[in-house]
């Protein structure tokens, strides 16, 4: 940038050519020593050159030398401007404050929280704006804005402190958002820490959360683009099938963890699964639990994205962590296709489609019991017939589905009926029929034909109508789809076994009064309330839970430890060589709690405060969180979700035809307590295993490796492993594809010392972002009309009713009030509303998001994808781009850290395993180690990758849809200049 010019009159050599030509006389000096002629020197007569004209040359010296480097105008107009005043003005002073800032909120207006927050309660961010972790000092200086959910803002930010960037979720000032965002932070601190302490499980890493500008803020590592947008960048077109078993491979792990440990995500879907950035191989992690629940607490009724919803949800029936298990088999579905096996436009489309393509209903016994039957089914027999569930298995049903025309009739409203996007309407003919890639041979056409029968055996498993009979993950890993065996005759998956541990050296809980499990709602093996029957399933065997009291038995909820002194202050139970424990979400810095009465209090979790003021004679060695309580206050589940738990009925006035209250965390998408036009922005963002408990999930590696593959000229490679399945993972992410989404993440420093673990990482995509969504995906005119036809983000669920959310919110409020003032208090909430529990958000305003959706994304989404024309699974982008450097690693704590949770680390525990030496790791008493696949800021090289040459990620050739699929889903806020 700098240049010296050669024109310049300041150059040395103009300016010595200067001096040596233009100066009139010699210097004085050369003056007095001039070779003037002079009479008396016999020498004066000797022929001298005129001085003028030569004289001997001098050699400069560095005194006499000026340079002056004179930069580009541009430069002194941007990077230099502030010096290019200076000379302009010399009184001109400038300061940092006066800079313009780049707001990364919408509205970026300040009206509440003394004009720190915008009206929808989201604090307005802007570039390097600083949130604090006021506990540890901990800096977190905002770069952009990652994306947007119901509760907040995710922002990606750098931590000066361990020079590592990772993604702050910036919960709204309201306290029905922060409660269910706690709820967050306390299921995945316990996945974290207590079952998947060496993170194998594909599930987010949660590292610190603390309260800022009355914010709750919780950091995550960093994570990339989402499956959606993925198969977006793919034009819609389905992945390859080796991408769809490796993603399988991993989910299946990480909902394995969730079962295990009694854990509903309650969302899962595309767009919370996301790519990480700082691995070699394709690894995907599963995020937002904001709407999870304890299976022993399915309190909310209005849950699950409404393409991957449950049978059972969707007819308002009980449910477990099958219900994910559904959303799973739509998942793997839509990886191979593109697009959503039932993308419903309404409840009653969703189940018209899952009974045309799965060919068959929900069995009888959850008819009979869910609130929501009588909306979609008529009865044509005597449901008295089915009392024995034997005959009403062998015998037709009793229940037929409504056509349109009655449940117009019935509910005095048409029902939504959104597009076929298939030519057939069955499962086998869908992915049967689905385009191949081009240029296969025909002996690799035969083996992906032989995949896709293991494919289409490997969904049905998964989308079974019967919730009991749907596969577990243990049952689905089994599967020749998922472990890679040649697929021969109809799966016969494994009986399920009682639920096995999954931490390490966890121990059974022999306390006769329960343990904090039990009491927080964690415990997962209590039996269920809830439990879907085990009759007429196949694969369950019929015997007790044996693991019943491993976490906790029945009895009171009174903080126990059989070791004295080891009483963990925010929830634990065991002996003192295996001590369990689950976290609050707000530590006792937050929380400033004072024992109750005669009850010993090592710290508290929120709500144990409340509690002890009705019950406070423990005398706990570590006050639990919900120690004696009169009713056990989940730490686990939402403070919301805190029901008595034979509760389904008392919802089921307000309720929209289901049998309880929506989530809070469901704001968006079903509508919910946190406001139904969150809603829209939700819809419209749309966004392997060494299983330590078992070696039944012992992850097989697969040996893939992807070979560049561009069809879309016809020619290059292709891709192999489609055909068979995959046995190590080492499959790496498609380059060409994956890299068109990504920005370069500059890692701006090295690694921090105390970070063994971050070595040998490489690898980084960042986020996708909505301009190059603009550059790479066109929006062509002919497209508007498709994209018209969507539903209508306000629309999402035409079933759903603020009304009827009022009503829900009002008998929720009762149970919530509480914790929500106590909440309240700790986050110094300003207003008194705020104080008195959950209430209706201001309203989100549809602005952005919503009219970029519309006006752009289902445009942009299917410029390439003719009318009747299907989108073939494909490797859409030809350019191929090296693997971009990665950004990311995980700031460790420093081991001094005095965050809320450390402050008891000499009461508190290790997790699991007793003899890994946590001494040079991370302070597990609030945050987790870092993953040795953390990034260290080493780039992949470029040649390191099996995608280099371009990956395919499937293509196919033919027609598959008659139309293009439904898109809603809108992206990011790139800020704007003030
Ligand atoms: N760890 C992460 N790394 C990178 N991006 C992330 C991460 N977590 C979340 N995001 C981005 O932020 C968006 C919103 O996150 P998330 O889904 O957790 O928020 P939410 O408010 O719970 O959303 P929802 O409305 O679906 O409940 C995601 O879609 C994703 O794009």
């Amino acid at each position: 940038m700098d240049e010296v010019s050669p024109n310049d009159e300041a150059d040395p050599r103009a300016h010595h050519l200067g001096r040596a030509t233009d100066s009139p006389e010699p210097s004085s000096s050369s003056s007095s020593s001039s070779p003037s002629p002079s009479p008396s020197s016999s020498s004066s007569s000797a022929w001298h050159p005129r001085p003028l004209a030569f004289r001997g040359y001098v050699a400069p010296t560095s005194t006499s030398l000026r340079v002056v480097v004179r930069r580009p105008l541009v430069v002194r107009l941007t990077k230099e401007i502030v010096e290019t005043y200076r000379i302009c003005n010399p009184h001109f002073n400038y300061s940092e404050e006066l800079n313009p800032k780049r707001y990364l909120t919408t509205p970026s207006v300040g009206v509440l929280n003394d004009g720190y927050d915008n009206a929808n309660s989201d604090l307005i961010l802007t570039v390097n704006f600083v949130l604090v972790n006021p506990d540890t000092k901990r800096r977190y200086i905002v770069k952009e804005v990652l994306g947007h959910g119901t509760f907040g803002q995710v922002a990606k930010c750098w931590v000066p402190e361990t020079c590592s960037f990772l993604a702050v979720k910036i919960i709204k000032n309201q306290p029905a958002y922060s409660q269910q965002a706690l709820v967050e932070v306390s299921i995945l601190t316990t996945l974290n820490k207590k079952y998947d302490p060496e993170d194998k499980h594909h599930i987010v890493r949660i590292y610190d959360y603390f309260i800022c500008h009355q914010h709750l803020c919780i950091c995550f590592e960093l994570l990339d683009t989402n499956l959606y947008e993925l198969i977006k960048l793919n034009h819609f077109r389905g992945l390859s099938l080796s991408i769809v078993q490796l993603f399988s491979r991993q989910i299946l792990r990480g909902l394995a963890l969730l079962k295990d440990a009694g854990i509903i995500h309650c969302d899962l879907k595309p767009e919370n699964i996301l790519l990480c950035t700082s691995t070699k191989q394709a690894e995907i992690k599963i995020i937002d639990f904001g709407s999870a629940c304890m299976e022993e607490r399915t309190v909310y009724s209005y849950i699950q994205s409404r393409y991957y919803r449950s049978p059972e949800v969707l007819l308002g029936y009980r449910y477990t962590t099958a219900i994910d298990m559904w959303s799973f088999g739509c998942i793997v579905a839509e990886l191979f296709l593109g697009l959503p096996l039932f993308p419903g436009a309404s409840e009653f489309d969703l189940l018209q489609r899952m009974i045309k393509i799965l060919g068959g209903q929900p069995p009888d016994y959850v008819l009979k019991e869910a609130k929501n039957t009588t909306k979609f089914f008529k009865c044509i027999g005597n449901v008295h017939d089915m009392e024995n569930f034997q005959a009403s298995i062998c015998q037709r049903s009793v229940y037929q589905v409504l056509s349109e025309e009655e449940y117009e009739a019935r509910e005095l409203k048409k029902p939504s009926i959104g597009k076929e996007y298939f030519n057939y309407m069955n499962l086998e003919a869908i992915v049967t029929s689905y385009p191949y890639r081009k240029n296969l041979t025909k002996e690799d056409m035969i083996k992906e034909s032989q995949v896709r029968l293991a494919l289409i055996d490997f969904l049905r498993g998964l989308v079974e109508f019967d919730p009991a009979k749907r596969w577990s993950p243990f049952q689905a890993s089994g599967h020749p789809f998922v472990t890679g065996e040649p697929f021969t005759c109809p799966y016969q998956p494994p009986l399920e076994t009682p639920r096995m541990l999954v931490a390490q050296n966890i121990k059974v809980d022999h306390h006769p009064g329960g343990g904090h499990w039990f009491a927080a709602g964690l415990s997962p093996n209590v039996v269920g309330r809830n439990r879907v029957p085990l009759h007429s399933s196949p694969n369950f065997q019929a015997v007790p839970y044996a693991h019943a009291s491993s976490y906790g038995s029945l009895g009171s909820h009174g903080s126990y430890n059989d070791g004295a002194g080891l009483g963990s202050s925010y929830g634990s139970y065991g002996d003192n060589a295996n001590l369990f424990a689950y976290y609050s979400p707000v530590g006792p810095s937050a929380m400033n709690i004072s024992s109750q009465g005669n009850g010993k209090m090592l710290g508290s979790s929120p709500d144990a405060r409340w509690r002890n003021f009705q019950y406070s004679h423990v005398n706990g060695l570590g006050m639990s969180p919900s120690a004696g309580n009169i009713a056990s206050l989940p730490l686990g589940t939402s403070p919301s979700q805190f029901t008595p738990p034979n509760s389904y009925g008392q919802f089921s006035v307000g309720s929209p035809g289901q049998f309880g209250p929506p989530s809070p965390a469901r704001g968006s998408l079903q509508g919910s307590p946190l406001g139904k036009t969150a809603a829209a922005g939700q819809f419209n963002r749309r966004k392997g295993w060494t299983y330590s408990g078992s070696s039944q999930y012992q992850e097989s590696s697969s040996s893939l490796h992807w070979q560049g593959h561009h069809n879309e000229g016809g020619n290059s490679g292709q891709a192999e492993g489609s055909s068979h399945l995959p046995n190590e993972s080492t499959l790496h992410l498609p380059s060409n594809l994956i890299a068109v989404s990504r920005k370069q993440q500059q890692v701006v420093g090295g690694i921090s010392s105390g970070f063994p673990a971050m070595q040998n990482v490489s690898g980084s995509f960042a986020q996708v972002s909505n301009r190059q969504w603009h550059q790479t995906l066109g929006a062509p005119d002919d497209m508007h009309d498709a994209g018209s036809s969507l539903p209508n983000p306000g629309d999402w669920d035409p079933n759903y009713s603020d009304e009827l959310l009022l009503e829900e919110m009002e008998e929720e409020s009762s149970d919530k009030s509480c914790l929500a003032t106590e909440f309240g208090k700790v986050m110094h909430l300003s207003s008194a509303e705020s104080l008195v529990g959950v209430r209706r958000p201001t309203k989100v305003p549809t602005s952005s998001t919503n009219s970029f959706i519309r006006h752009n994304g289902p445009a942009q989404s299917f410029i390439h994808v003719e009318p009747g024309n299907p989108p073939p699974h494909d490797q859409y982008f030809g350019q191929i781009r090296g693997l971009s450097n990665p950004s990311h690693f995980m700031p460790p704590p420093s081991h001094n850290s005095f965050s809320r949770l450390a402050q008891h680390r000499a009461q508190r525990l290790y997790y699991g395993r007793a003899s890994s030496g946590r001494g040079n790791e991370w302070d597990y008493n609030k945050m987790q180690a870092p993953s040795s696949s953390f990034n260290n800021g080493v780039a992949h090289p470029h040649g390191n990758s099996s995608f280099i040459n371009g990956m395919s990620w499937g293509r196919r050739a033919s027609d598959a849809f008659t139309n293009i699929p439904p898109t809603t889903r809108g992206r990011k806020d790139y800020g704007r200049i003030a």
